[in-house]
């Protein structure tokens, strides 16, 4: 019984939340009343960027989408995100069908272009796409940087910071040494 008074809440919120970001950004902003998204997201749109939701989504609470100038960002159907997750985009970012993100994951496809004179303080950017293919689970905590490419089916295990591309049916660890020392 709760787990359905808890589903009205939320397509209730969503359809006031999103019909009102809709009236804002008529052109930027595609989305399905039925998908299941916490009211406690924060999405963040500008006039020329582009977001798509697909169908049967399921977004946690504190999880931020941000699209600054021209970004455009999409996410599958039948994606989850997790807890307190964070995509920004600058340019773009495709999230596949059926995609899991853990809690935590930040997605960011620019970086301050520090080598540039004033790059970081006039905020210069470089910007380079990010994919993620479908049925890809990213675990809890992993940052997906600029660039990066992830084939389908793939598993990024948690605490990973990965840029560049990776194929399809892998699994990408982040290995790093502990050293346990007796008191
Ligand atoms: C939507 C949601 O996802 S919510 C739930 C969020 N859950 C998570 O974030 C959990 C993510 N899970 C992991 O990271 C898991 O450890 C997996 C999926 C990568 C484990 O994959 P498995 O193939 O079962 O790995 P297994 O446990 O057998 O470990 C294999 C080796 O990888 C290492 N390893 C496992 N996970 C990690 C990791 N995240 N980072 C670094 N090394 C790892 C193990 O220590 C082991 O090393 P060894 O061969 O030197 O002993």
């Amino acid at each position: 019984m709760t787990k359905y008074l808890h589903a009205i809440f939320y397509i209730f919120c969503n359809s006031v939340k999103f019909t009102s970001l809709k009236l804002l950004h008529i052109n930027s902003f595609k989305f399905h009343y039925l998908n299941f998204i916490s009211p406690l997201t924060n999405i963040q749109l500008s006039k020329e960027s582009k977001l798509t939701f697909g169908e049967n989504l399921k977004i946690r609470s504190g999880v931020k989408i941000h699209l600054r100038k021209a970004a455009k960002i999409t996410i599958g159907d039948n994606t989850f995100i997790n807890y307190n997750s964070m995509i920004v985009s600058h340019e773009q970012i495709i999230i596949g069908r059926n995609v899991q993100i853990g809690p935590n994951v930040m997605i960011f496809d620019h970086d301050h272009d520090f080598r540039s004179e004033n790059g970081v303080s006039d905020m210069k950017y470089k910007t380079d796409p990010i994919q993620i293919g479908d049925n890809v689970w990213i675990g809890a905590n992993s940052v997906i940087l600029r660039g990066t490419k992830i084939g389908e089916n793939t598993v990024v295990g948690a605490g990973a910071i990965i840029k560049g591309e990776y194929e399809k049916n892998a699994i990408i660890l982040n290995k790093s040494e502990i050293t346990v020392l007796t008191q």
